[in-house]
């Protein structure tokens, strides 16, 4: 059987910073995609690049060589106006919720503003602005608060609600969970897999955190020092991975060192595989 191909693709891609003396390659040709409907794990240490290549992906970070592909359509090289509407398509959620949420909005303005970016009236679309609260588990009266009304694990589903509100195909999670702790992590993460399924969308979840990348997606990509060493179905990644860097980054994972706890989860996707079935 072959694969399905990639919704969101990036082929050859290089990013750096600065200029002449000062100028620093980040990202060196990286290749990796995610299929339609899939969530494509992407794992690496700090400063491996992995928000680079989200940021390179919506066109906040210039793109040096290489192409992103949406449906198999470059991105690099658009005019504004392609661009706009191309990045409705594909929203990027980032790990501090601040960074996307206004703090003199309140929190149904913001959403009224993803749903219509021409026109932020909260009241005119009270009635979108409550069902995507709700969608994330919000009551709907949160719409007349301000985001610092919010505890973090709230404040960064009111960031996903936003960019759902978009309306996008693809939704990059860079790491969204990591500041949270873990009773709200996991309700955050189910939250995200429902919403996966129920809107048939495409993920990249970017995160340190490989239990959590391992819970969350059907492939695993692993980057290193801004090469990608690694892609394959997380299954055959976290069983048997093949270059030594992935070993390593699982060997020094707590998760993967306990004795039994390898064959702990195997029980646990055993049984979790049993529910898909029935
Ligand atoms: N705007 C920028 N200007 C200059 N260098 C940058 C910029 N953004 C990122 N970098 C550099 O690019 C490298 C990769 O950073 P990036 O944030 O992509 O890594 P990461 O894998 O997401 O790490 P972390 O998990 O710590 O967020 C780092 O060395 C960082 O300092």
């Amino acid at each position: 059987m072959t694969s399905p191909p990639y919704k969101l693709q990036v082929e050859d891609l290089t990013v750096g910073f600065g200029h002449g003396r000062r100028a620093r390659t980040v990202l060196h040709g990286v290749s990796t995609g995610v299929r339609a409907g899939q969530t494509l794990g992407l794992v690496g240490e700090s400063g491996s690049g992995k928000s680079t290549i989200a940021k390179a992906i919506v066109g906040i970070h210039p793109v040096r060589a290489g192409r992103v592909l949406l449906d198999g359509a470059d991105l690099t090289g658009l005019g504004r106006r392609e661009l706009a509407a191309v990045r409705r398509r594909v929203q990027l959620v980032s790990q501090d919720p601040y960074a996307s949420l206004n703090p003199r909005m309140t929190v149904g303005q913001a959403v009224a503003e993803a749903v219509d970016p021409a026109r932020a009236d909260a009241r005119k679309h009270a009635a979108a602005v409550e069902r995507w609260l709700e969608t994330v588990a919000l009551d709907g009266s949160a719409a007349g608060r301000y985001p610092h009304e919010f505890s973090g694990g709230q404040r960064q589903r009111i960031a996903v609600a936003r960019a759902l509100a978009v309306g996008p195909e693809v939704l990059i999670a860079d790491e969204i969970t990591s500041a949270l702790d873990a009773s709200v992590q996991a309700e955050v993460l189910n939250l995200l897999e429902e919403l996966r399924r129920s809107l048939s969308l495409t993920m990249v979840f970017i995160s340190h955190d490989l239990a959590v990348v391992r819970h969350v997606s059907d492939e695993v990509a692993v980057l290193r020092h801004g090469e990608l060493v690694e892609q394959g179905p997380a299954h055959d990644v976290y069983r048997a991975p093949q270059h030594p860097y992935t070993r390593s980054l699982l060997a020094s994972a707590p998760t993967f060192e306990e004795p039994g706890a390898s064959h702990a989860s195997a029980e646990a996707e055993d049984l979790e595989e049993k529910e898909e079935a029935v």
